[in-house]
């Protein structure tokens, strides 16, 4: 069984679509969140889930925060650390505590549109795909390896809060699907880069068929 902390800012849909997965082999030991009055809270804790509050706007600067987090996190032992609508951009000296062990889901096309806003940004650049990226948390926000991705179209007529629902359609089904390949240990970080066990074995058998 591995042991997950989710880690939400506000409604938490993407924990809640994990949640309602019942991942094999997983077991969420907490939600955390930066804001007390985030609504992924009432829905966690209503269906037993272990949840807590670190309030950002408590600390001095984002260091401390950080530190404060990482041992709230390490108190529920996780095997995976799952940022799920998390707003907080977090420290190098965090992020290397739970390397390759930390993810995130992107609402777009990495490495398009990094940061915020990405709905609106998307739309004003003409673009005429959108969508979402998982990918493994580096110091460099929005960078890491990236797990899995999904493409929806962006319609002439779509605003941020239209493109926005349709891309998050395909995050709860995209972010759920990483989380079981991880905990199944089915992904590999090869220089740099993503690949499904199964693909590592394909591949190292076609750049030596003799094996
Ligand atoms: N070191 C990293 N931290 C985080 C990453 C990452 O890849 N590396 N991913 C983000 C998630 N994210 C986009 O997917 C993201 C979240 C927050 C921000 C941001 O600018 N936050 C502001 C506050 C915004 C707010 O409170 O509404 C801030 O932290 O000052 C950008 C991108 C999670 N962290
Ligand atoms: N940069 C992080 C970011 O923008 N995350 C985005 O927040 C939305 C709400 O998530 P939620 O419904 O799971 O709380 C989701 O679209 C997620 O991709």
């Amino acid at each position: 069984m591995k042991n997950i902390v989710i880690l939400i800012s506000g409604r938490g849909s993407n924990m809640q679509a994990i949640v309602n997965a019942q991942i094999a082999g997983a077991q969420i030991a907490a939600v955390i969140s930066n804001r007390p009055d985030a609504g992924g809270l009432a829905w966690a804790a209503e269906r037993g889930i272990e949840t807590a509050v670190l309030d950002h706007k408590q600390f001095a600067d984002r260091e401390s925060f950080d530190l404060a987090l990482a041992n709230l996190v390490d108190s529920y032992s996780p095997d995976l650390l799952v940022l799920a609508g998390f707003m907080r951009i977090l420290t190098a000296g965090f992020v290397n505590r739970y390397s390759n062990r930390l993810i995130n889901v992107h609402p777009s096309l990495l490495p398009a549109f990094t940061g915020l806003n990405t709905h609106q940004r998307a739309i004003d650049e003409g673009v005429k795909l959108a969508g979402c990226t998982v990918h493994f948390v580096t110091a460099e926000l929005d960078h890491g390896p990236m797990i899995a991705q999904a493409a929806v179209p962006v319609l002439d007529d779509d605003t941020a809060e239209t493109l926005a629902a349709r891309i998050l359609v395909q995050e709860h089904q995209l972010y759920p699907q990483a989380v079981a390949w991880f905990v199944a240990d089915q992904l590999q970080v090869v220089d740099g880069k993503v690949k499904l066990a199964a693909q590592v074995r394909a591949d190292i058998a076609v750049r030596a068929p003799s094996i």
